[in-house]
């Protein structure tokens, strides 16, 4: 039985006042920086200084295979994922580019890819041998994986943050790469918020309208084969989740437990953002939106974890694309805070009271 986080806290309210305090002190009329301000403001809750630092930056990506995938659920063959891992090592996936725009490093966690991915000798981006198994099962005949295998995949993810800790990191952007991972994520979307699978299904990597329909009726399918707890996080991640997607909630609840601020990315890395929720709802203030996916299920679950996307780049990629887009506006959050002038001592004066 996996031994549930403890040690998440609330938000350092201290910190929080003093930030508010110093931006009304910062040479710019009160609150002229908008959501720039709330950000910076959070990110000194969570780290508990009045002003935070967020660099090192890491973008994780999680991988796992998808047994559901035989039901012909997604537009790709699922060896795309081991293949995508290799070039995410290479350097040549858009994550790549977009995280050393971010000044991030890139590590790749294999959680559960069906074949042994070989290790590259040389490449600054990290691979992290955790599989728990080869791929999963097809939830559509039955769990996607064992409940024990669901917590030994938390227990990676759980071990994952303590590691980028240790390391030094300040500020994590979620990602992932799992063929098939937008079925498990629409899945486990429709079971916890009670919202129906039509609404959560969108078109993954781009299947057809006839695809989509498919798609719906396997996942209606899977939920009534598995009858997945609502009430059961980790039932319903084991039942119909995917391997990568429960590794990235234990991750989450890890970055949280070092009051480490997280950015998540689309529809994947926020369903897995709201099994951790639903496991410790004290996440939630640690999480940053980053876009808004074109999958519709991705706005339900925003909603449901009451975080509000930064844009919408009409992007549906995955593989931390849009977190890593956004990892520049928190870092700036956090610099605006560190390196302007106070009135005071800029010698502007002050609005008339
Ligand atoms: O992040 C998103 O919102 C997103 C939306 C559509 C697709 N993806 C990516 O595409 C893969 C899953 O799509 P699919 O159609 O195979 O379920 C997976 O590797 C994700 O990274 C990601
Ligand atoms: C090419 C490709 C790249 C991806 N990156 C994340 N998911 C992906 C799915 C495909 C198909």
């Amino acid at each position: 039985m996996w031994k549930l986080p403890i040690g998440i806290e609330e938000l350092n309210q201290e910190a929080i006042k003093l930030a508010s305090e110093r931006h009304d002190q910062l040479t710019k009329p009160q609150g002229s920086l908008g959501l720039l301000e709330e950000i910076g403001i959070r990110l000194a809750g969570i780290q508990g200084e009045t002003i935070p630092t967020v660099t090192p930056c890491a973008v994780v990506l999680m991988a796992g295979d998808h047994g559901v995938t035989e039901e012909g659920v997604s537009a790709f063959p699922s060896e795309v994922t081991v293949q995508m891992v290799l070039n995410f090592l290479a350097g040549g996936a858009a994550i790549n580019a977009l995280a050393r725009n971010a000044n991030a490093d890139v590590h790749v966690v294999d959680v559960g890819v069906k074949s042994d991915i070989p290790v590259p000798s040389e490449t600054s981006n990290r691979l992290w041998v955790k599989k728990v198994r080869y791929g999963t099962d097809n939830m559509a005949k039955g769990p996607a994986m064992t409940r024990e295998e669901a917590e030994k995949a938390l227990q990676v993810g759980w071990e994952m943050g303590s590691q980028l800790h240790q390391a030094g990191y300040k500020m994590v952007a979620l990602g992932e790469m799992g063929i098939g991972n937008t079925t498990a994520s629409a899945a486990i979307t429709a079971v916890l918020t009670g919202r129906p699978v039509q609404e959560v299904v969108g078109v993954g990597t781009g299947l057809s309208s006839q695809g989509v329909q498919h798609k719906i009726e396997t996942i209606q399918k899977a939920i009534r084969v598995n009858s997945p707890n609502p009430t059961d996080p980790i039932d319903v991640l084991a039942k119909v989740g995917g391997l990568e997607i429960c590794g990235l909630a234990g991750l989450i609840l890890s970055c949280a437990a070092h009051r480490i601020p997280v950015v998540v990315d689309g529809f994947i890395t926020s369903a897995a953002a709201l099994a951790a929720a639903k496991i410790e709802p004290l996440v939630r203030s640690y999480l940053f939106g980053s876009h808004q996916s074109v999958e519709p299920g991705h706005r339900i679950v925003l909603e449901a974890l009451e975080l509000q996307p930064l844009f919408d780049f009409s992007m549906r990629l995955g593989e931390g694309s849009g977190a890593a887009l956004a990892l520049p506006v928190v870092q700036a959050a956090a610099r605006v805070l560190r390196e302007m002038a106070t009135f005071a001592e800029a010698g502007v004066a002050d609005a008339a009271s």
